[in-house]
C-alpha cells in the first residue's frame, strides 16, 4: 500500500510501503493513485512528496507480478503520467533504493532529493524487459542520450553522487531525506504563492526560490515536466547510435532485452513523446511474453531461493547462525589460491596466506599483489579501502604456526587427496578448535578429507570457480559431520565476497563437474562418431553458452583430466593390461583426450590441444588440420563409421545428458531444489542466464520430450549408461509433466520432506 499523510506546512505526504523493498504492486500503485487524487482535490494542500518506507524508496515493479495473469505492469506508466501532470509540485525523497518502475515514478516527480547513500537504476534488462513506464523516454530527456542507454541497457545501479553529476537528482543530502524533501516543498510552495505577490520582499524571495527550482515566473512547473523537454541532441547522432547498437548487440549474446532497451531509446530521439511511449509499449510487450523474461526471473528469485538452504539431515538457514570470520588464511597460491586471497581482501577480511616454501611464496606473492593493484584500479577511490599493504590486512607466510588464531582457513592446495590429508592433518593440531576449515576441491570426497582432522564438524567444502575473484559462484559442501554452524560460516563468507553461495551434498564431482562429465563425456563420443570441435562448440555457443566444451577444454587445460583420469585408473601405467581401448567398466570409454595428452596437446598453454593457437599461452582458437586427420585415422583405427551429426543431435545429446544427471543429483537429495542446479549452472558454467539454468530450460522444452530423446540416444548407445532416462525424469513425466516448482514434491527425496 502507500500510506497519505498531511504535513502541517500544505505538503501532502505518500509513502510507498510494501515491505521489505516496497515493490510496485497492484496494491501500492492504486494506493499512490489514490493519494494523488486526495491531494489534488485538497485546496489546502499545496505540494506533494513522495518516499518509501523503511529507507527505501521503491525496487521496482513487483517482479512476480510480471508473471500472474493480472499484470501490474500496464497501470504504472499513465500513473507516472499522473505525477508528472499534477498541478502541485511533486517531489521525490530517495532513499536506500530507486529501481526500475520506481525509479520512473521519481522521473514523473518534478523534484528528486537523494541521500548521498542511495543508488538509482533502471535494472529491468536484467530480468529481459525494459522500463516500461515510460522510463525510456523521459530518462534521455533528462541527462541525455548517452548516459540513458548506458544505464538502461546495462541496467547498472549507480550511487547518488553519480546520480547528481548526470542531472538525474536536483540534489543530494546527507541528513533526513524525508525532512529534506518536505523542505524543498515547502519553498516550491513559497515559489508558487509569492508569483502574484508585488512587495519588492517579496519578490526577492520568488526570484531566490525561482533560482533554487529552476522554474521560470508563470510556469513554475512546466520545465520540471520531462515529457515536455526535447531530447537533447548530438552533433553525431546517428553515428553515435549505431555504434551503440553494435556494442549492445555484441553484449547481449542472444539475450533480447538489451537490443529492444536500445531501441525504445532511440524511438525517443526519432519520435514525440507520446508516439515513444507506443514504441516502448510495444517493445515491452514483446519482451514480457518472450520466453526470455521469464527464464531471466526465475534466475532472479533461484538465486534467492538458494539462499534459504537446507540439509538431508534437516539443518536449515532458519536454525544455524554463521559464526564472524576476523581473520582468515588461505593455503596454497596458485592460481585459485591468489583469486581467492583476494577475494578476502576485498571482502575486507585480513587474510594470511601460505605456501610450501619462500619460492612458491614469493612468486605467489608476487601475483596477488598484481590482481589487488588490479582491483584497486578498478575500484577506483573506494580501493583505499582494500589497505593490502598492511601486513595486519594481508600477511605471506610459509610457517604453519600462523595460524594458529585464524578463524577459517581455505586449502587451495591442487587436487590430490593424499596432499589434502596431509595439510588437514596439520591444521587439525595448530588451528583453534572452533576454526573452519574448508577445502577447495571440485570432486574430492569431502568426508575423507575430514576424516584426517580431530574435528570433522569444522570441515566443509568450498568449491571456488576460475578466476576466483572473478567468478560468482562459491559450491559449499556439507560432508557427513559438517556442522550447520560451519554451512552458514560459508554462505556468510560468500555474500561477504559479493558472491553466491549454493549448498550441495557430498558426492562425486558435487553437482557442477558431475553435471558437466555426462556433457563433456556426449561431446567427446560425437567426435569419434563423425563431428570436429569446432562444430560441437558453435553450436553450443549459438545456444548462449560463452564457450564451448572445446575451447573451454583448451583453456582449462587438457592435462587436469588426464590426471584425474589416470588418478581414477582408467588411463595410464595403472591400466590393466588387455584393458578394450575405448571401453572401461563395461562402459563405453574414449582414449581422445588421453592421446591428445600423450601428444603434449594440453590446449592454450602449449599452443595445441583441440584446436591449434598461436602460440603457447595463445588464446585465438583455429580449427586444425592436423586434429582433423587424426580423427579420421582414429576412426579407421576403431572402424567407426564418420557420419554427418546434425545440430539437434549435438546440442540435444549434451545438454539432455547433463540435464539427467540433474534429475539424479535431486533425486539424491544432493540438492534440495532445481534452482540450485540452475544458480550453479548460470554463475559457474557460462548458462545463458536468458535460457534460466538447465532444469528450467528442461521445464521449457517439456519432461516428456526430454525422456523421450533419451530413450532414443540410449537405445542407440546402450554402452554409455548416461543417456539412460533417470528414474525421477520418468517418474515426473508419468506424473503429468507437472510445473518445475512442485518436483520436489514428487521426488521422495528426504530434503522434499523438510
Ligand atoms: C499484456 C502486457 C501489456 C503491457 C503494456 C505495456 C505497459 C508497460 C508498463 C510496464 C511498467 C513496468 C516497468 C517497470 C518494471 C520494473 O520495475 S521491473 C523491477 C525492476 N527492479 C529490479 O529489478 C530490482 C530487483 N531487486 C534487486 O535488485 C534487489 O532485490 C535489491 C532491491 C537491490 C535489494 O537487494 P538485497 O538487499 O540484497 O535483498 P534481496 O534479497 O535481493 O531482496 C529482498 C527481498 O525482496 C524481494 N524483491 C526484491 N526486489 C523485488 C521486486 N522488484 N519485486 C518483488 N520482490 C522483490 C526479493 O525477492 C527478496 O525476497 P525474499 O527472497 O523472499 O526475501
Amino acid at each position: 500500500m502507500a500510506q497519505y499523510a498531511r504535513n502541517a506546512a500544505a505538503v501532502a505526504v505518500i509513502r510507498l510501503r510494501n515491505p521489505p523493498v516496497n515493490a510496485l504492486s497492484l496494491t501500492v500503485l492504486q494506493a499512490l493513485e489514490d493519494g494523488l487524487k486526495r491531494a489534488d482535490a485538497d485546496p489546502s494542500v499545496k505540494a506533494v512528496m513522495i518516499c518509501g518506507e523503511n529507507g527505501k524508496f521503491s525496487a521496482g515493479a513487483d517482479i512476480q507480478g510480471f508473471s500472474s495473469p493480472k499484470r501490474q505492469g500496464i497501470a504504472l506508466g499513465p500513473l507516472v503520467s499522473l505525477i508528472e501532470r499534477s498541478e502541485k509540485p511533486v517531489v521525490a525523497a530517495i532513499e536506500g533504493i530507486a529501481l526500475g518502475g520506481g525509479l520512473e515514478v521519481a522521473l514523473g516527480c518534478h523534484f528528486r532529493v537523494a541521500h548521498v547513500q542511495a543508488r538509482m537504476g533502471l535494472p529491468e534488462v536484467t530480468i529481459g524487459l525494459l522500463p516500461g513506464a515510460e522510463g525510456t523516454q523521459r530518462l534521455p530527456r533528462l541527462i541525455g542520450v548517452p548516459a540513458a542507454l548506458d544505464l538502461i541497457t546495462t541496467g547498472r545501479h549507480i550511487p547518488a553522487t553519480e546520480a547528481l553529476k548526470l542531472g538525474l537528482v536536483d540534489e543530494v543530502v546527507e541528513e533526513n531525506t524525508v525532512e529534506a524533501g518536505i523542505r524543498l516543498a515547502n519553498k516550491l510552495i513559497a515559489s508558487v504563492s509569492l508569483e502574484n505577490v508585488s512587495s519588492k520582499e517579496n519578490r526577492e524571495l520568488c526570484k531566490h526560490a525561482r533560482i533554487l527550482t529552476g522554474c521560470p515566473a508563470g510556469q513554475p512547473l512546466g520545465p520540471r515536466r520531462l515529457s515536455l523537454k526535447p531530447i537533447p541532441r548530438l552533433p553525431n547522432m546517428e553515428a553515435f547510435l549505431s555504434e551503440a547498437l553494435v556494442k549492445v548487440k555484441k553484449q547481449a549474446r542472444g539475450c533480447l532485452a538489451p537490443e529492444l532497451c536500445f531501441q525504445a531509446v532511440k524511438a525517443a530521439t526519432e519520435q514525440p513523446f507520446a508516439d515513444g511511449v507506443q514504441r516502448e509499449r510495444e517493445l515491452f510487450n514483446i519482451l514480457l511474453t518472450s520466453g526470455q523474461a521469464q527464464a531471466l526471473q526465475y534466475a532472479f528469485f533461484a538465486e534467492r531461493a538458494v539462499q534459504r538452504w537446507t540439509t538431508l539431515s534437516g539443518a536449515s538457514w532458519k536454525s544455524a547462525s554463521p559464526q564472524p570470520i576476523r581473520r582468515a588464511a588461505v593455503i596454497g597460491l596458485g592460481t585459485m589460491g591468489r583469486g581467492i586471497v583476494t577475494s578476502l581482501v576485498k571482502a575486507n577480511i585480513p587474510v594470511v596466506a601460505l605456501e610450501q616454501d619462500v619460492e612458491y611464496l614469493n612468486t605467489g606473492r608476487k601475483a596477488v599483489m598484481l590482481l589487488l593493484e588490479r582491483e584497486a584500479m578498478k575500484m577506483g577511490q573506494d580501493a583505499q579501502s582494500l589497505d593490502f599493504h598492511n601486513p595486519a590486512r594481508l600477511q605471506f607466510t610459509v610457517d604453519f604456526d600462523g595460524l594458529r588464531d585464524v578463524d577459517l582457513v581455505i586449502e587451495a592446495v591442487f587436487e590430490n587427496m593424499a596432499l589434502k590429508k596431509e595439510i588437514f592433518k596439520k591444521l587439525s593440531g595448530i588451528c583453534k578448535p572452533g576454526a573452519f576449515l574448508c577445502t577447495n576441491t571440485s570432486a574430492l570426497n569431502i568426508d575423507e578429507i575430514a576424516s584426517a582432522t580431530s574435528h570433522p564438524q569444522q570441515v566443509i567444502g568450498t568449491h571456488f570457480f576460475s578466476p576466483a575473484h572473478v567468478m560468482r559462484l562459491l559450491e559449499i559442501i556439507y560432508g557427513r559431520h559438517t556442522s550447520p554452524a560451519a554451512i552458514a560460516t560459508a554462505m556468510q563468507l560468500a555474500k561477504a565476497m559479493k558472491k553466491v553461495g549454493v549448498v550441495v551434498g557430498n558426492c562425486f564431482g558435487f553437482v557442477g563437474n558431475r553435471m558437466m562429465f555426462p556433457y563433456v563425456q556426449q561431446a567427446v563420443f560425437l567426435l569419434e562418431e563423425g563431428s570436429r570441435p569446432e562444430n560441437v562448440d558453435q553450436v553450443i555457443e549459438d545456444f548462449g553458452f560463452k564457450i564451448g566444451p572445446f575451447r573451454m577444454s583448451d583453456l582449462a587445460g587438457l592435462d587436469v583430466g588426464w590426471r584425474s583420469r589416470k588418478g581414477q585408473g582408467l588411463t595410464g601405467a595403472s591400466l590393466p593390461p588387455g584393458t578394450p581401448a575405448r571401453q572401461r567398466h563395461g562402459r563405453r570409454y574414449s582414449p581422445l583426450p588421453d592421446l591428445l595428452c600423450e601428444q603434449g596437446r594440453f590446449g592454450q598453454k602449449t599452443g595445441k590441444g583441440w584446436y591449434q593457437y598461436e602460440k603457447a599461452g595463445g588464446r585465438t582458437a583455429r580449427p586444425d588440420p592436423w586434429l582433423h586427420s587424426f580423427l579420421s585415422e582414429y576412426r579407421d583405427t576403431h572402424q567407426i563409421k564418420t557420419r554427418f551429426i546434425d545440430q539437434e543431435e549435438i546440442l540435444e545429446r549434451c545438454l539432455f545428458s547433463l540435464i539427467n544427471e540433474g534429475f539424479n543429483i535431486l533425486a539424491e537429495g544432493i540438492a534440495s531444489g532445481p534452482e540450485h542446479l540452475d544458480v550453479i549452472y548460470i554463475n559457474g558454467y557460462g548458462w545463458p542466464k536468458h535460457k534460466g539454468g538447465p532444469m528450467f530450460y528442461a521445464s521449457t522444452v517439456g519432461l516428456p520430450r526430454i525422456l523421450a530423446k533419451l530413450q532414443k540416444y540410449s537405445e542407440a548407445h546402450p554402452d554409455v549408461p548416461e543417456l539412460r532416462p533417470s528414474a525421477f525424469l520418468k517418474k515426473l513425466v508419468a506424473a503429468g509433466n507437472p510445473p518445475l516448482k512442485e518436483w520436489m514434491s514428487c521426488s521422495g527425496s528426504q530434503s522434499s520432506k523438510l
